[in-house]
């Protein structure tokens, strides 16, 4: 079955949506575990890092903690997968640079550049919502295994410029960010809470599971589904075809 949307922009959760949750845990993850002791003691004065070392230090409510204690939190939420703020943006640090000197290739399931490069020629605009730092979104898009997607992307969103990804006022700035009316607007995402606050904010919405994703056994509560980007038909009034 084809779920169908008339709609001016489809808004792309990254992990579990697009790409393989395996991918960043086993590879992304390492990556960066294996950096932050560096980061963190030879660019303490750079300011990105020192706003999230605040940043995790508020978390902690440590204002102490020092560059192991701050190390040994980011470990922690790694392990658990907690998406905090200032883990990603550090992360993104990382990974960005890691793209750009070739270590790292991102991945995208194979249904989705098709489909996005489908939607991108109808006039439908691509943003993405994901809890990975936008300098992380735009590495990954920059450096696919099919080449720089970048410029099929209109806007980036982080739990950083938007907010968190479970409060529908976080999708309402987006809306108003991208100049988009809510109900113009598609979310996929593989997680329930996700496409709930979407939904509450007015957004279509629409829950990708895949066989193999941590939320493929849970589902996506009573929104729609599809297991491939190809099973969803989007056009928008901007079409030229
Ligand atoms: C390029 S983003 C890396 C993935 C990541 O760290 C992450 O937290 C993705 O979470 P999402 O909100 O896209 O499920
Ligand atoms: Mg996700």
């Amino acid at each position: 079955m084809t779920l169908r949307f008339e709609v001016d922009a489809v808004v792309l959760d990254i992990e579990g949506t697009t790409s393989a949750t395996g991918f960043v845990v086993d590879v992304l993850y390492p990556y960066s575990r294996s950096r932050f002791g560096a980061l963190l003691s030879e660019r303490s004065g750079d300011p990105e890092v020192a706003r999230a070392v605040a940043q995790v230090r508020e978390l902690l409510g440590d204002p102490d903690a020092d560059a192991a204690g701050i190390e040994k939190a980011l470990g922690a939420w790694l392990d658990e997968d907690r998406k905090a703020t200032p883990l990603k943006t550090l992360q993104g640090i990382i990974w960005s640079e890691g793209f750009a000197r070739g270590d790292l290739v991102s991945h995208f399931y194979e249904d989705v550049v098709p489909a996005l490069r489908a939607w991108h020629a109808a006039g439908v605009r691509l943003h993405v919502y994901s809890s990975g730092s936008v300098a992380a979104q735009r590495a990954w898009f920059r450096s696919s295994p099919e080449g720089d997607l970048l410029p099929l992307v209109s806007g980036l969103y982080d739990t950083e410029n938007a907010g968190p990804k479970q409060e529908p006022e976080s999708y309402r700035r987006i809306a108003e960010a991208t100049g988009t009316a809510a109900d113009r607007l598609l979310f996929l995402s593989d997680r329930p809470g996700e496409l709930d606050a979407a939904r509450e904010a007015g957004w279509h919405a629409v829950g990708i599971r895949r066989p193999g994703e941590p939320y493929y056994e849970q589902g996506v509560g009573d929104h729609a589904q599809a297991g491939t980007f190809d099973e969803i038909s989007v056009i928008s009034s901007r079409s030229t075809t």
